[in-house]
């Protein structure tokens, strides 16, 4: 499979060098050339595959440059029992006789669901840099859960550094911690006096600086790295076997939503010919994407006018993977899709509503929700007690959003982002008592902290990286 950027068409090579290189260097995302596709009868006989064989089978058709018992390997590695806490990998558990489903993804080393993509991207970093016998120094963005996710991915591997920029006390206590406790030789938290668009808007200018990205091997693990989006791709697959429908029955999903980056792995799979009905994406009051969703106008939100919320990994004014969806909408149309985001890049919005693809983007399944902290609270306890499940404040988003749009006889799998224990202050307001947390992270928030602050300046950003990169 070979790989184009969504704003020239540009070939970028194959899997792994798209792996290495993150970003286009015309600033746009990295692609796959066309999406494959699975016939009713391809997707019945992925039935009751372990998790790591069904990734196989989804990620394979775009991944022609490892060799089969290698990438084989590479999943059996990443998805097993011991890291993800049961041989399901992605439990799903019904709420009750709702017809809502919880689809468990935060059970893996950082209690959230970056670690399904992030594991895999430290196995297939280490792989591939293996074979060709070189470096990267990964810069990354996040607003809370990415960054730890890559952190515990990386750690202690020989060939990767990671530099991590975090919005200045915009995360919540314990992602804070769960970030900034770490004191290892390959990882560096930075916090920037900004929010999380700033910190993206940062990782994506040093990436557009080809010659500094040359010498100093920068890589990305943001879902901008198409291998995130792909390897999210497969737990929509999972979730879907796991409701034991006939073949062709349609499921729904309800995702918590910032970057676009899961909620776009799940249309990839519906495009792929999963038989997926309605993709909703829940926002929070950062409501950008609700926006576009409802009246066909993209417009980004401001630094300034990004709001602090209680579910905090989704403070987003710019969703990045909204590129990879409008490219697709454009039937990959690249001249459009720059076109777009120079607009995008302006400030400007883009507005879609009375052009010829409306009506797509009305057919592709997307319908929007979005909630108040107060409604949060309400679904945190209403869950509590209707179902005696404890979910977090962006679970929370999802299912609110999830019953806005439920269908007889359809059910509604909404994806459980985070553990509630990453998120103690929100749970403790909406149900009086505090979530249960792993052992490991018992009196973290009280651990040392290791973390520069620097300003939103990309030259500041650059000579930080320069000196510790000598
Ligand atoms: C807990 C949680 N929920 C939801 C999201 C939003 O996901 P995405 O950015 O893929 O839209 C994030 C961050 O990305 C997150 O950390
Ligand atoms: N919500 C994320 C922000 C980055 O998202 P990504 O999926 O593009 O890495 C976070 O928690 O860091």
């Amino acid at each position: 499979m070979k790989y184009v950027s969504t704003r020239s068409q540009t070939d970028l090579g194959s899997f792994c060098d798209v792996l290495l290189s993150g970003l286009a260097p015309d600033g746009g995302l990295a692609m796959p050339a066309f999406i494959p596709t699975f016939s009713a009868a391809e997707l019945e006989a992925l039935r009751g595959l372990s998790y790591p064989d069904l990734a196989y089978a989804v990620m394979r058709p775009f991944i022609s440059d490892i060799p089969e018992a290698d990438l084989r390997a590479l999943l059996h590695a990443t998805y097993r029992a011991e890291v993800f806490g049961s041989p399901d990998i992605t439990p799903l558990t019904p709420l009750g006789e709702s017809g809502l489903y919880l689809l468990e993804l935060s059970n893996g080393p950082s209690l959230a669901f970056k670690d399904m993509a992030m594991q895999f991207m430290g196995h297939a970093f280490e792989y591939v840099l293996e074979k060709r016998d070189q470096r990267v120094n990964i810069l990354g963005a996040t607003s809370g859960d990415t960054g730890s996710a890559a952190e515990y991915a990386m750690l202690g591997k020989a060939r990767v550094n990671v530099f991590m920029l975090s919005p200045q006390g915009r995360m919540s206590a314990f992602q804070q911690a769960q970030m900034y406790s770490l004191n290892e030789p390959n990882i560096f938290n930075i916090a920037i006096e900004g929010v999380f668009d700033d910190c993206q808007d940062l990782v994506k200018e040093v990436n557009a600086d080809a010659e500094f990205k040359a010498k100093y091997h920068i890589g990305a693990v943001n879902s901008i790295n198409w291998g995130r989006v792909l390897a999210q791709a497969v737990y929509y697959f999972r979730a879907y076997f796991a409701l034991g429908l006939p073949a062709d029955a349609e499921a729904d999903f309800s995702v918590p939503s910032g970057n676009f980056g899961n909620v776009f792995a799940g249309y990839l799979a519906k495009r792929m010919g999963l038989p997926v009905g309605q993709l909703i994406v829940a926002s929070n009051e950062n409501d950008v994407l609700h926006e576009f969703f409802t009246t066909g106008s993209y417009h980004v939100r401001p630094a300034a006018r990004v709001a602090v919320t209680s579910s905090p990994s989704m403070d987003i004014g710019k969703a990045s993977n909204f590129e990879r969806y409008l490219y697709l909408i454009a039937g990959a149309d690249a001249v459009q899709t720059a076109g777009w985001w120079d607009e995008v890049g302006a400030g400007r919005p883009v507005e879609l509503r009375d052009t010829a693809h409306w009506p797509e983007i009305q057919s592709s399944g997307f319908r929007a929700g979005k909630s108040t902290h107060a409604d949060r609270l309400a679904t945190i306890r209403r869950v509590d007690e209707q179902f005696g499940r404890l979910i977090d404040p962006h679970t929370a988003d999802g299912v609110l959003a999830g019953e806005g749009f439920r269908r007889s006889g359809v059910p509604m799998v909404c994806l459980e982002t985070a553990l509630p224990a990453k998120f103690e202050e929100t749970v403790r307001e909406a149900v009086g008592r505090v979530p249960e947390r792993p052992t490991r992270f018992v009196g973290i928030e009280s651990k040392e902290r290791f973390c520069d602050v620097l300003p939103n300046d990309a030259a500041a950003l650059k000579a930080y990286l320069a000196a510790k990169l000598g």
